[in-house]
């Protein structure tokens, strides 16, 4: 017998198996829903590289998408792509027991309200991943640098799940900065995410270096960055002002990155535009906020994408 909780994955991609590695590490027994990597995951488990020494894992359960649970549940870890046409909800309602809590490991902007309305009764905890991590083939991950995740319950607060899974992440090894406002934090990571994503496949998956180095980029980014901190502040998150210099100079201090939408666009993968970029620029017209570049950006990624 364990007093600590039983995990299930949803979305077991990079983000998926390392943070069920993870939470293997700190003695929860975790399973996973798996779509494409089922057979290579039931047959030999995930096969990690990472700076964290050996994080390669069997998981204790492996279902199919379709399949039934034989039992909930205590924690769904959901770390899917937040994209159009996927019901995020409806994926994850097959694995939700009566006291089952849902958390959501996952890029972008305004992306827990259908969840939120989907299960009213069950908690929900909103992270944020600071990580670069890749799938490299079937169960075969590259984990290359951090890991550090922010964590709060949507909309606000840090409850006792929040707390439970807060400290489990930290026995697994690594970081968690608790928030009892994840909203304003999803804001924060946006200003770095919102144009850096979305220019790195404009510019046929550039780098932050090659962005930033390119005539008139740093000076487009930053303005970019800005209109993300007008829209944060008239939403009720003001954010820091000297953030916008300070990622600048955090960014060319990293090196030449290839952030994850880079890696989407490159591996031919569908992109996160609207949980990124395209939520932002609704929040901004709703709230009468310019958002010129924001805007631009915007619209000629769904020219390439229509
Ligand atoms: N990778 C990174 O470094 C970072 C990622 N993030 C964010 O984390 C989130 C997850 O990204 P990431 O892990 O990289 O993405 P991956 O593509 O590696 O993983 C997504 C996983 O979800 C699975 N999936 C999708 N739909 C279903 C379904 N219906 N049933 C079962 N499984 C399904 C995919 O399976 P299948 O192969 O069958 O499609 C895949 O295994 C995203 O929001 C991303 O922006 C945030 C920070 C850094
Ligand atoms: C912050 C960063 C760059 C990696 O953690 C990310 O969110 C991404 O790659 O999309």
């Amino acid at each position: 017998m364990t007093d600590k909780p039983r995990i299930l994955v949803v979305g077991a991609g990079a983000i998926g198996s390392f943070y069920g590695a993870i939470l293997k590490r700190a003695g929860c027994e975790v399973g996973v829903v798996l779509r494409s990597d089922y057979d290579a995951v039931k047959e030999g488990g995930f096969r990690f590289t990472s700076p964290l020494g050996e994080l390669s894992w069997q998981p204790d359960r492996v279902y199919r998408a379709d399949e039934k649970p034989d039992r909930f549940p205590d924690y769904v870890l959901l770390c899917v792509k937040v994209l159009p046409g996927v019901d995020r909800a409806a994926l994850v309602r097959p694995w939700m027991g009566e006291h089952t809590g849902l958390v959501l490991i996952e890029n972008g902007l305004d992306i827990e309200r259908d969840l939120a309305e989907a299960f009213p009764e069950h908690p929900l905890v909103s992270c944020l991943a600071f990580i670069a991590v890749s799938r490299t083939g079937p169960g075969e991950i590259h984990h290359q640098a951090y890991g550090q995740l922010v964590m709060g319950n949507f909309p606000a607060g840090f409850d006792g799940h929040c707390r439970r899974l807060s400290s489990l992440f930290r026995e697994g090894g690594i970081d968690v900065n608790d928030s009892e406002a994840v909203v304003g934090e999803r804001w924060r990571k946006c200003v770095w995410n919102a144009p850096f994503n979305p220019l790195s496949v404009l510019c046929n998956g550039a780098d932050t270096l090659s962005i930033l180095d390119a005539p008139g980029g740093e000076d487009l980014v930053r303005t970019m960055m800005e209109e993300v901190m007008a829209v944060a502040a008239a939403d009720g998150y003001p954010l820091p002002d000297d953030l916008v210099e300070k990622n600048l100079v955090g960014t060319r201090k990293m090196g030449a990155y290839k952030n994850s939408m880079a890696l989407d666009y490159l591996n031919d993968r569908p992109i996160e535009l609207d949980a990124i970029l395209g939520n932002v620029v609704a929040i901004a017209q709703r709230l009468g906020v310019p958002v010129p570049h924001l805007t631009t950006v915007l619209t000629a990624l769904r020219i390439r994408y229509q």
